[in-house]
């Protein structure tokens, strides 16, 4: 429920993670329930009862009165919106104001300001799981909490500019999705804001035939750079799962197995994905995770995979084809098939070995895949690049909200290119005539 509205549309037109969480934070309280912590939030967006002359009742009169005298330094422009606590404090009147908001209560009286504002600085009360608790218990959080809200005021980073960053490639599509290259985000300040979420992404990865070689080095790479510090599921597809290998998790790290059927055409292994991905999220990732990346398993991680990669809908731009003309793409061709896509249409070629987003979303992905695989068979056609031809279609129509550059999806054969200032995850060389079920 949280992570729902930390992702709804901000009031402000911004999109960074100080806006989403003021955006929560105005938000009239909802779906109240009885439970203490939502009396207390209603109370909080009510306007101020019955001042009397005390401190805190003047403190909450000036809390709830339109902003005073802004001026350009940090703590008024929050004060704009909301209280937070002071950054790098400055004497202008708004900063004061923060400092006393954030210190204990004084002179307490028994006005019901001073009341309210004594549970205010009290300690979160018996949490119950409904939003109004969840939010309530972020604003407590004790210091050694990396919470959203402790990390604002504790992580110091570099000032974002407007006018400086990259110049080489494109980082941003024309419906305006990011597209994720090595200096266009600040790691630190990402993860931390999605760290406080408390998000478990799911990973599937199919390890089907000999492919169950590739296992050891893709699971072991991941612990070491893929979400590193995330609470990440690992779901392992194979027909061989006696030999998964046993590789050391780290906390907040699991993986299962799910055995799926072998197959003679390493076409139908590929394909078949769609359809196996989308009936375990029906069956258990719907339940067990927030996001969901569809990783390929010959592939290894060799930098970092952080939280910049998260998103509603999430694709990579193919290594091969990311600095072509559409019509080189190799998009499926004949109309005959649903994956069908015309000379002059295309934004990007994506990669099918990865791609990701909220668990719902993939969900539908992969059902409007399956369904468009399986009309196709019906009908004797088989798309150029079976399933990725398929999300190639699916993403045209449907624009994926942000894109992985191809730092994430890079091949072992290729040479490096100077764009691409850092490599994350890449194919590993095989023989295809010796590993796949058929040539
Ligand atoms: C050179 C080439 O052909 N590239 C295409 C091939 O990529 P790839 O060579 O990346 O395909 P791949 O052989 O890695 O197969 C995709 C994934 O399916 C799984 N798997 C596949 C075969 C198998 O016997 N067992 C198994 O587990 C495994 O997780 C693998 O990573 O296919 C993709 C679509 O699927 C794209 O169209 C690529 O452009
Ligand atoms: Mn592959």
């Amino acid at each position: 429920m949280l992570l729902a509205k930390l992702h709804a549309p901000v009031q402000t037109p911004c999109s960074c993670p100080n806006s989403m969480l003021l955006s929560k934070l105005h938000a009239p309280v909802q779906t109240p329930c009885s439970w203490p912590n939502s009396m207390l939030l209603s109370k909080l967006h009510a306007p101020v009862q019955t001042p009397c002359s005390c401190p805190n009742s003047m403190l909450l009169s000036k809390l709830h009165a339109p902003g005073q005298t802004p001026c350009s330094c940090p703590n008024s422009m929050l004060l704009a919106k909301l209280h937070a606590p002071v950054q790098t404090p400055c004497s202008c009147p708004n900063s004061m104001l923060l400092s006393k908001l954030h210190s204990p209560v004084q002179t307490p009286c028994s006005c019901p300001n001073s009341m309210l504002l004594s549970k205010l600085h009290a300690p979160v009360q018996t949490p119950c799981s409904c939003p109004n608790s969840m939010l309530l218990a972020k604003l407590y959080a004790t210091p050694m909490d990396v919470s959203f809200f402790t990390a604002m005021n504790l992580l110091l980073y570099k000032q974002p500019s407007v006018l400086v960053g990259r110049t080489d490639v494109v980082a941003v599509t024309p419906w305006l999705a990011p597209i994720v290259w090595q200096g266009t985000f600040d790691p630190d300040l990402i993860d931390i804001i999605y760290k406080s979420m408390n998000l478990t992404i799911a990973t599937t990865v199919f390890a089907v035939g000999k492919y169950v070689r590739f296992l050891r080095d893709f699971l072991e790479t991941a612990e070491k750079h893929f979400l590193v510090d995330f609470n990440v599921r690992y779901y392992v597809f194979t027909d061989r799962p006696d030999n998964v290998p046993s590789v050391t998790m780290s906390q907040g790290r699991q993986l299962s197995v799910i055995q799926v059927p072998g197959s003679n055409r390493w076409q139908e292994i590929s394909a078949r994905r769609m359809e196996i991905i989308q009936t375990a999220i029906e069956r258990q990732i719907s339940r067990e995770a927030d996001y969901i990346f569809c990783l390929d398993v010959d592939s290894k991680f060799h930098a970092r995979w952080g939280a910049e990669s998260l998103g509603r809908l999430v694709a990579v731009i193919h290594p091969e084809l990311y600095n072509q003309p559409r019509d080189r793409f190799s998009y499926e061709r004949r109309p005959a098939s649903t994956a069908y896509i015309p000379m002059d249409e295309g934004d990007y070629y994506y990669a099918g070995a990865v791609f990701g987003g909220f668990v719902e979303d993939v969900y539908t992905l992969t059902k409007v895949c399956r369904n468009q695989l399986e009309e196709d068979a019906r009908n004797s056609i088989e798309a150029a690049w079976q399933e990725e031809s398929h999300l190639n279609r699916y993403l045209l129509y449907n624009k994926p909200n942000k894109l992985l550059s191809p730092e994430y999806q890079w091949d072992d054969k290729k040479t490096n290119a100077k764009e691409v200032k850092v490599i994350r995850f890449s194919s590993v060389i095989k023989n295809y005539a010796e590993i796949r079920p058929n040539v």
